[in-house]
């Protein structure tokens, strides 16, 4: 296996710790680009290999593996049970393992390791891991209790297997600093606001930047002149209003249990509804994550809700299967509560951007939105009204394309419906 030496001696690892999965991709600097010859931020870089492991809540894990470029690994591995991986740190540990095992690269040419870290606070860029970055988002843990410990988990584990490394995260919260005053803002009292960062910050930002980018290629327009309305549709699931290039509103808030319901999410609630729960919902424990302290309300709702609360499993496949049969009254009810409050997003953002006259398309993206032909038919189905449409034969096909982004609309005027493969790593 011959591996052109300069071109993958300056490897960047990307990690992205999410609520049930682990993926991570390997990439290397293009080798006919130029840093000198651009004064854009941004590098192109090519694909060499990526891992996921899904299933890190419900075990046993799943691993996938794929190899972009031939000559660096003949394996493939499609959703393979692996018993040793129990959590990110002991995933991220078997994917290192693997790499040096059954591939070409090496370890010691890893020069970059960049980590989606969910919530970054007030930090507007990504930060260099340090003491003080390290500490300041450990500090946030308890604001995005089932993200931030285990990301540091996995910072932790990649210093010591990776030291010469450097370590950057890149935070979901970075896309909407440029939400509004107005919308950011929870009507309490703004002293205590304030001082205590109480505020909406959104989430999923990576995915939405990535997504913004395909689309506005796809549609042959600058970034600065595309207004979307986005779902990221995951185990943790959100909205995203975009206008002219910026994240106006999300449904995610000062952390990301806010908005849709989830895998073993509970979404936006009545606040009162904690106080009403159970009479011990203010207990602090220490259960969600290592080195977090939640109270008991939030582990319920965090934790213990969601699909997993309505219908008894985490995996929406199953739920979007069933939904429907008079056999499964459970699994109905989960499914049409989630359609109905993303519904209640799709109306109020679409209002927000401005209707048909500035809305340029709805896109689905994330495991569910992109695997889920009946729930973007069924989502699409409601949205007709307001002149978005959906053709059936290639809603049905998207998961035999190969392009990032499908248009499931089958107009050719007007606004689009797509589906868009969205890559956090590559962001
Ligand atoms: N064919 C499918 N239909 C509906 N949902 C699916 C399908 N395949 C996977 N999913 C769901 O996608 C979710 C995982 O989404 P993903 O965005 O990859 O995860 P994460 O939120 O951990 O990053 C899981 O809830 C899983 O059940
Ligand atoms: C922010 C969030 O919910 O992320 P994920 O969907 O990856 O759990
Ligand atoms: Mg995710």
């Amino acid at each position: 296996m011959a591996v052109k030496e300069n071109s993958h001696d300056k490897l960047i690892l990307s990690v992205n710790a999410g609520s049930s999965s682990l993926k991570i991709s390997v990439f290397a600097p293009d080798p006919a680009y130029s840093s000198s010859a651009s004064n854009s931020d941004t590098q192109p870089v090519t694909l060499l290999v990526t891992a996921s492991i899904d299933g890190l809540t419900t075990l046993p894990a799943r691993f996938s593996f794929a190899a972009a470029v031939l000559d660096i690994s003949s394996k493939k591995i499609k959703k393979e049970e692996v018993d040793e991986i129990k959590d990110h740190e002991s995933g991220f540990q078997y994917f290192v393992r693997f790499l040096t095992e059954h591939t070409c690269l090496e370890k010691r040419h890893i020069r970059h390791v960049c980590h989606r870290v969910v919530h970054g606070g007030d930090y507007p860029g990504p930060v260099l891991i340090s003491c003080e970055s390290y500490h300041h988002i450990e500090s946030l843990s308890d604001l995005a209790p089932l993200h931030n410990g285990r990301a540091l988990i996995v910072i932790e584990a990649c210093l010591k297997i990776i030291p010469d490394a450097d370590s950057i995260a890149f935070f979901d919260s970075m896309f909407h600093v440029s939400l509004p005053n107005c919308v950011s803002t929870y009507a309490i009292d703004q002293s205590v606001a304030v001082s205590k960062g109480l505020r909406k910050y959104g989430f999923h930002g990576l995915s939405y930047s990535y997504i913004l980018r395909a689309v506005a290629a796809h549609l042959n327009k600058p970034i600065e002149k595309t207004t979307l309305v986005v779902m990221h549709l995951g185990s943790g699931a959100s909205v995203c209003a975009i206008r002219d290039g910026k994240s106006v509103d999300v449904s995610m808030g000062l952390t990301p249990l806010d908005g849709l319901p989830g895998a073993t999410r509970s979404g936006e609630v009545d606040p009162s509804l904690i106080f009403h729960y159970t009479n011990s919902a203010s207990r602090i424990s220490r259960r969600a994550a290592e080195s977090v302290e939640i109270t008991d309300a939030e582990e319920i709702l965090n934790k213990h809700s969601g699909w997993k609360a309505l219908a008894g499993t985490e995996d929406f496949a199953v739920i979007a299967e069933r939904a429907g049969s008079v056999d499964y009254p459970k699994e109905t009810l989960a499914f049409e509560l989630l359609i109905d409050r993303i519904l209640g997003y799709i109306g109020s953002y679409f209002l927000k951007l401005g209707g048909v006259a500035r809305v340029d398309a709805l896109v689905f993206s994330g495991g569910i939105g992109e695997r889920s032909a009946r729930l973007r038919s069924a989502i699409i189905e409601r949205c007709k009204c307001v002149g978005f449409n959906i053709n059936e034969k290639t809603n049905e096909e998207v998961e035999n394309k190969e392009s990032v982004v499908v248009e499931i609309d089958g107009c050719h005027e007007g606004m689009k419906t797509l589906v868009c493969r969205t890559d956090e790593q590559v962001v």
